[in-house]
This record gives C-alpha cells, sequence and structure tokens, in this order.
C-alpha cells in the first residue's frame, strides 16, 4: 500500500498524540507540557511530563512511567516546578528543585485528591485544593450495605454518587511542611487566587441555602492569612467560572454573569471587574457578545477547559472567548477599555501561558489542519507565532486526508456555520453518501479542530456535514437562546436548511443521507427523525427522548426548569410536545441506539425507553450498549470502546448505503 492510501482508521487513536496545558518557563526559555498517552495492553490513559526548549525546539521526557502527571506549574524565579501526580492509590504534589534529579513529594495522600495548586506571589507557598474521601483504602472500592440519599444533587456523570467531603482549600509550604486547611465550608470550592501580594486568597463556592437548586449562584470570599477571616465579596448572584487578582490590588476580576436560573450557557459568561474598595462591577467583555468560556467541542481536542484571564502587563489582560468556531486570544487594556485580537485565526486557543514579561505565550492549539500541537506566540519588535512541537507528524504524513471546508448557509433568521469534509480523493463527478453530524450541549459549537470522528467517516466514502445550529454558543446570546423553551426549533430547520443546501452542490446522493449526534445532538437525531423521513439511516448516541423523565433521572435534570420555565409536573403538554418519543409512531428510518450503560447526563433509561417503543412496534431499531462507560464514551471512554463505536456507526451507515 503507499503512503498515499492509508486512511484515518478508528485504530488511530493509539497512534495519535495528545499534548496540553504548556506551562512556559519564566525566562520563556521552555515551556512544560502534558502528554496523554494511551497503554494499548491495559486500555488505560496516562499523562507524563514533556519539556521543549523555544530556542533550539528538542523535546525531553521529564517524567516517565504509567501514571497521570498533570498541572506542572513554575514558580516565580523558574527555579521550581510543581506538578500532581495520580496513581491507583496516591495523589501526591511533587517539587522539581532546580530541574534535575527525580521529584520530591510535598503532599502525598491516600486518602484524597490533589486537584489544583498555586504558588503564592512571593513563591514561599502553595494553594492547593483537596478532596478528601469519605471512606478511604480498600474500604473505597467495597460498595456500602446502603446509600441514604439526602440532596438532590447526588450523582455526577463520570464520577458516581457525590463525595460527602467537599473539595477545599490548604496551604503547604513550597518547601515543604504541614498542610493547613483553609476553608471547611460544605460545598466544592471551585476556584481560588492569591491577591497581588500573598496576604490573602480569594476563592469560590456556593454557600447559597439551597445549592442544589441554585447551582449557578455562587459567591467569592477572601481569606485574609494575618488575621485568619473569611470576608465574603459582595456582589449580584451568578455563576462564577474563575477568579483572578489584579497585580495592583484595586480589583477582582472574574468570569461570570448576574442572570442565574438560565441553562447553562445560554447567558454570555462576561470577564467581570469589580472595584474592591468600591465593590462597583464592569464587564470588561459586554461588548463581544461572546462568552468566555471555552465550548468548542473535538474529540481528541479538550473542551470546557477553564483558562483564567492571565495579566501580561500591570496594564493588559489576556483571555479568549468562544467565537464562531474559533477560540481567538485577545489583549483588554485596563486604561483604555481597548479590546485588540492576538491570535484572531481559524483555530482554537485551547490554553496559554505567559512567561514572566509577557513577551512569550506557549498555546495549546487546535487546528483543523492537524492534531492539538504546542504553538509559541513571541511579542518582541515583531509579532511571531510558531508550532514548537511537532508530535503528530509522523502520523499526518502517513496518512491522506482532506481539511474541512466551510460554508455560511442561510436559514430561515439566521446564517449558519458549517463545514463539510470530503473523503480523500473526492470527485466533484461523483455522488457520495451524506453524514450529518449534529452536536451536543446545546450551548457549545463545533469548530477549528482535527476531528478523528469526522475524519474517520470521510475516510469511509463520506461526505460529512457539521454545522452550528441556533442554539449553539459562540455567535452570541439571542442565537444561543434561540432554542430556549423549545430546544428542537429552530434548530432543526437550520440543519435541514444545511442539507439542502449541501445537496444542491450536486456531489452528494439524496438517497444516502445518514444523521447522527450525542447527547443534546442525540435528542436532535431523534427529532430529525420523528419529523422526517429524508435519512436512510441514523445513529443516535447517548441520547434524551423524554424530557419529563429526564428531569427526574439525569444528575442534573431539574436544570431543564432553566430552559423550559416549568417543571413536568406542572405543565406536562410542555415537555410531552418538546420530547421526540412523543412522535416515535412517527419513525420509519432505521434507527441504532447507542448508550452507556453507567451515563448519568442521559441516563440509559432514556435509550431503554425509545428502544422499547420502537421495537414494540416493530420498527427496525437496533440498542448497542457499552458497560461501565459515562457520558463521555466517545472522547474519554475506554479506547478499544472507543473504537468499536465508531467501528459500528460504520458497519451501520456502510450496511444501508
Ligand atoms: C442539557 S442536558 C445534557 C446535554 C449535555 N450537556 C451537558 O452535559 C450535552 O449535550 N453534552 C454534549 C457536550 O458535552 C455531549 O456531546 O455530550
Amino acid at each position: 500500500m503507499s503512503k498515499q492510501e492509508k486512511y484515518v482508521s478508528p485504530e488511530d487513536i493509539y497512534d495519535l498524540q495528545f499534548p496540553s496545558d504548556p506551562q512556559i518557563s519564566p525566562d520563556g526559555k521552555k515551556v512544560i507540557f502534558v502528554k496523554k498517552w494511551i497503554h494499548k495492553k491495559e486500555q488505560k490513559y496516562y499523562s507524563n511530563l514533556y519539556s521543549v526548549d523555544t530556542v533550539r525546539g528538542t523535546v525531553v521526557q521529564f517524567t516517565r512511567g504509567e501514571q497521570k502527571d498533570i498541572k506542572p506549574r513554575w514558580n516565580r524565579n523558574g527555579k521550581q516546578l510543581l506538578f500532581i501526580r495520580s496513581t491507583q492509590n496516591k495523589s501526591e504534589l511533587l517539587s522539581f528543585y532546580g530541574g534535575l534529579g527525580e521529584p520530591m513529594p510535598l503532599i502525598s495522600l491516600e486518602d484524597g485528591d490533589i486537584q489544583d495548586l498555586a504558588f503564592s506571589p512571593d513563591d514561599k507557598w502553595v494553594a492547593v485544593l483537596i478532596q478528601k474521601y469519605d471512606v478511604s483504602g480498600e474500604d473505597r472500592k467495597k460498595e456500602p450495605l446502603k446509600r441514604d440519599i439526602d440532596r438532590l444533587f447526588y450523582r455526577l456523570d463520570g464520577e458516581g454518587f457525590r463525595q460527602k467531603r467537599a473539595v477545599q482549600l490548604f496551604i503547604v509550604k513550597s518547601r515543604g511542611g504541614r498542610l493547613i486547611p483553609i476553608t471547611d465550608v460544605p460545598r466544592d470550592v471551585t476556584d481560588f487566587a492569591w491577591n497581588h501580594d500573598g496576604t490573602g486568597i480569594y476563592y469560590v463556592t456556593n454557600d447559597h441555602e439551597d445549592p442544589d437548586r441554585h447551582m449557578d449562584e455562587e459567591s467569592i470570599f477572601f481569606y485574609s492569612l494575618k488575621e485568619k477571616r473569611h470576608v465574603r465579596i459582595e456582589k449580584p448572584a451568578g455563576p462564577i467560572g474563575w477568579v483572578q487578582a489584579d497585580p495592583e490590588g484595586k480589583y477582582l476580576y472574574f468570569a461570570g454573569h448576574f442572570k442565574p436560573g438560565h441553562s447553562w450557557g445560554a447567558v454570555n459568561s462576561e470577564i467581570q471587574q469589580l472595584h474592591l474598595e468600591t465593590g462597583e462591577i464592569h464587564s470588561l467583555t459586554a461588548s463581544l457578545d461572546r462568552t468566555t468560556d471555552m465550548v468548542t467541542l473535538g474529540d481528541i481536542t479538550p473542551s470546557f477547559v477553564k483558562q483564567k484571564a492571565l495579566f501580561q502587563t500591570s496594564e493588559d489582560l489576556l483571555f479568549t472567548v468562544s467565537s464562531e468556531g474559533a477560540n481567538p486570544l485577545f489583549k483588554f487594556n485596563i486604561l483604555s477599555g481597548e479590546i485588540t485580537p492576538l491570535l484572531d485565526g481559524p483555530e482554537c486557543v485551547v490554553s496559554f501561558s505567559m512567561s514572566r514579561d509577557g513577551k512569550n505565550i506557549a498555546v495549546h492549539l487546535a487546528q483543523m489542519e492537524r492534531p492539538d500541537e504546542i504553538w509559541l506566540l513571541e511579542l518582541n519588535s515583531e509579532k511571531h507565532f510558531r508550532r514548537i512541537t511537532f508530535l503528530n507528524d509522523e502520523y499526518m504524513s502517513s496518512i491522506s486526508c482532506n481539511v474541512p471546508e466551510e460554508y455560511h448557509i442561510p436559514s430561515d433568521n439566521a446564517v449558519i456555520q458549517s463545514w463539510v469534509l470530503k473523503p480523500p480523493g473526492f470527485n466533484s463527478k461523483k455522488k457520495y453518501p451524506l453524514l450529518l453530524q449534529i452536536h451536543g450541549g446545546p450551548r457549545a459549537q463545533y469548530g477549528y479542530t482535527w476531528f478523528h470522528e469526522m475524519q474517520v467517516f470521510a475516510a469511509a466514502g463520506f461526505v460529512v456535514l457539521y454545522t452550528n445550529p441556533q442554539g449553539s454558543q459562540g455567535y452570541g446570546h439571542a442565537f444561543a437562546d434561540a432554542i430556549t423553551g423549545k430546544w428542537a426549533e429552530p434548530a432543526m430547520n437550520d440543519l435541514m436548511a444545511a442539507v439542502d443546501y449541501i445537496l444542491e452542490l450536486g456531489f452528494v446522493d439524496p438517497e444516502q443521507c445518514f444523521v447522527t449526534g450525542g447527547s443534546y445532538g442525540g435528542y436532535m437525531t431523534n427529532w430529525v427523525i420523528s419529523h422526517t423521513n429524508r435519512f436512510k439511516g441514523a445513529v443516535t448516541q447517548r441520547s434524551i427522548c423524554d424530557l419529563s423523565s429526564f428531569f427526574g433521572t439525569s444528575d442534573t435534570g431539574w436544570d431543564l426548569e432553566a430552559d423550559f420555565h416549568d417543571v413536568p409536573w406542572k405543565n406536562p403538554e410542555l415537555y410531552k410536545k418538546w420530547s421526540p418519543i412523543t412522535y416515535a409512531d412517527q419513525i420509519d428510518t432505521p434507527l441504532c441506539i447507542i448508550h452507556s450503560e453507567n451515563d448519568l447526563r442521559c441516563p440509559v433509561e432514556q435509550a431503554e425507553q425509545l428502544f422499547v417503543r420502537l421495537k414494540y412496534d416493530k420498527k427496525p431499531v437496533r440498542l448497542v450498549l457499552f458497560p461501565e462507560e459515562s457520558h463521555g464514551l466517545s472522547r474519554g471512554g475506554r479506547p478499544d470502546r472507543r473504537v468499536e463505536r465508531l467501528k459500528l456507526m460504520l458497519e451501520e451507515f456502510r450496511v444501508k448505503s
């Protein structure tokens, strides 16, 4: 087989390299990053730290072994590097001092998980977030005799029954010593930041008296190390993504909004500047009408990464937003209020870090042309952006694949950004089968990432169409909010407009159109096939078909109230109207239902209901369940199950085409 004849296959996830979290040294000379890898025999993911020299480009493996090494963080003089290591039985905060030798443990826990860390401004202390377990040691693996549930938010997808002990903030001396607890709050501390001079720490928690019914009403506190006192920072109610102190100590910055009670993502998360003396709050990013959350979806690119805004100088704050399939990097000047783009190409800044002088910025970048790599933005006399890792080049040169083409498709009230990925060796005179992919969220976006799943289908001969219909994030508040109270409309209209548009181009066989989607995308797949017979086959994944039962069985199902402004027992008709299962008798499209047995976000009962209903009616339906897996099977599930899922979808569509 010649080099050009090898196409992307499901098994290629074993060949891909997954870099993330680049942390540039204060002098800008090297970047430490995390590289995730798959242990094929064990079918597990591990991660190690690597270092790349920003001048010579040499890459050195910093840590080795079958563990998860994450969150490398430099101190300010660049002499110490801390990171978190998780093994089967331990969670450790490890320290490299002087860059040589074996890392030494600062904290070693067998009864808890270390989740995050940050050096104090003088480097003498480290603040850490830790979740201690309810039970430790071997007992953790045993099932209890019974479970007494006394709260609404008692399970979390990917985790299971929630720990009773919340995530708390601690500090420890950076050279080692006793772990000192800072918080003892009933709910998780979800973010924190040292203040400008290291005399205290800001932290975020939900201290609402009914936090589970008010998950988007979070508070910020300041803990003074000298006075040993917690003070609430007054602000209007609303969710908070992260907090950041300013270098002068005058303001506090955080990401969020003040419209609680809205569905997640329907309102933009904006960067808020709070004047610490007057309490005045001002949104820095309102004029952009974009969310600062990273909501671009991918199956090898991480989504929903928390990236704080970082001060480049005492006047310039750097931050990212999600916009039109991209995640540009912007600079906000505190004095002039001017916002200037630093990176605004068709690409996604997933995360970034800065050298001490702010002139070198290490970027985890996603693009459509290649799987994610680490890049360096140099802001000296001229702006220079260059790639400094080439981890996936060997893989990319071994396969033949296309870059998606972008279309802007008119629909009733909007223009829908869409991408078409053509099969390798595409010939416009031929007619190809079409696969419409529908994303979940719903307030998320497809965008400029190299998407393994899309490439697999293109390699198998499909024209893959993926779009951001109304309800997606990245096009402003009104666009994201357009599906509120409805969910299926106007998204259905937009999706069909996109299919019609592509059919008009003449290279798709209208008799060979297929549809798939996951989560909300699965909901829309169910909706599509219960409202049109134009598709020859469908695969619905981790889907929702009955909003009413979803309300009570999903880990956060009651959040639907924010979307539908009502609850199912008071307005059953509304929930029925927008539930695809209501229209099940209209489904004639052959359907394959894929669901993970441990999906707590869209519980397996959703798949079961749809399957039994269609099977009872003798409709062409197949149910494929994946044991042990949670909602995130397609991007973080056991590797062989990820491969199997793709293979079975290919088989489903191939048999029918
Ligand atoms: C709002 S109900 C649950 C839908 C789910 N949202 C968050 O978990 C969803 O659509 N998820 C997407 C995006 O993460 C998915 O692809 O799983």
